[in-house]
């Protein structure tokens, strides 16, 4: 499966690429410029992945990588609710584009270490994610750090490879 990791920056997608990938889980990961492209395998299937950068001026990017794939994977720090604005701004956005549309979403909300972090039903409301009508919508508590439910993410991505 071909799959595109977006959401803002900071929220933990080059960090779900180095721990899916080599499961290396870092606290310094530097900002990434542009984009990183990685193929994963596990198990029997094998994921390319595009990795892409986060901060405001590479978001207009954000749809050319998502573009063809599979899967769009949208990350979002949960224990940052002053960013779900933010969040729901950058993916409603993303998914107007015609070119997307019916791409399967899943939503991850990670950093689900830190205390007082968001719940699924949380996102989902901030995100509005029950507006999305027109594909699949998954939405996953997890943690890079802890790795905490990296196995059911891995599943849901599996599923979309052909
Ligand atoms: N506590 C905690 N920190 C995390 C987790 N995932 C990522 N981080 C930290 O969050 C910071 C940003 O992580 P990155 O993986 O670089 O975020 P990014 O989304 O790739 O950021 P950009 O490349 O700028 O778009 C790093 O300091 C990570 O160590 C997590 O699950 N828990
Ligand atoms: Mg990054």
């Amino acid at each position: 499966a071909e799959i595109a990791v977006v959401g803002l920056q900071a929220s933990g997608k080059t960090s779900f690429v180095n721990v899916i990938g080599s499961g290396q889980w870092s606290e310094d990961v530097v900002p990434t410029v542009a984009f990183n492209f990685r193929k994963v395998r596990k198990g029997n299937v094998t994921l390319k992945i595009w990795d892409v950068a986060g901060q405001p001026k590479f978001r207009t990017m954000w749809e050319r990588y998502c573009n063809g794939v599979d899967a769009i994977l949208f990350v979002v720090d949960s224990s940052d609710p002053e960013k779900f604005e933010s969040a729901r701004f950058e993916l409603h956005q993303l998914l107007g584009h015609p070119t997307l549309s019916s791409v399967p979403l899943l939503v991850l909300g990670n950093k689900n270490d830190i205390d007082g972090h968001a719940q699924v039903k949380d996102l989902i409301s901030a995100l509005q994610l029950d507006k999305i009508t027109d594909r699949p919508v998954s939405c996953y508590s997890c943690s890079m750090k802890s790795q905490h439910n990296l196995d059911i993410v891995m599943q849901w991505l599996s599923g979309r490879s052909h």
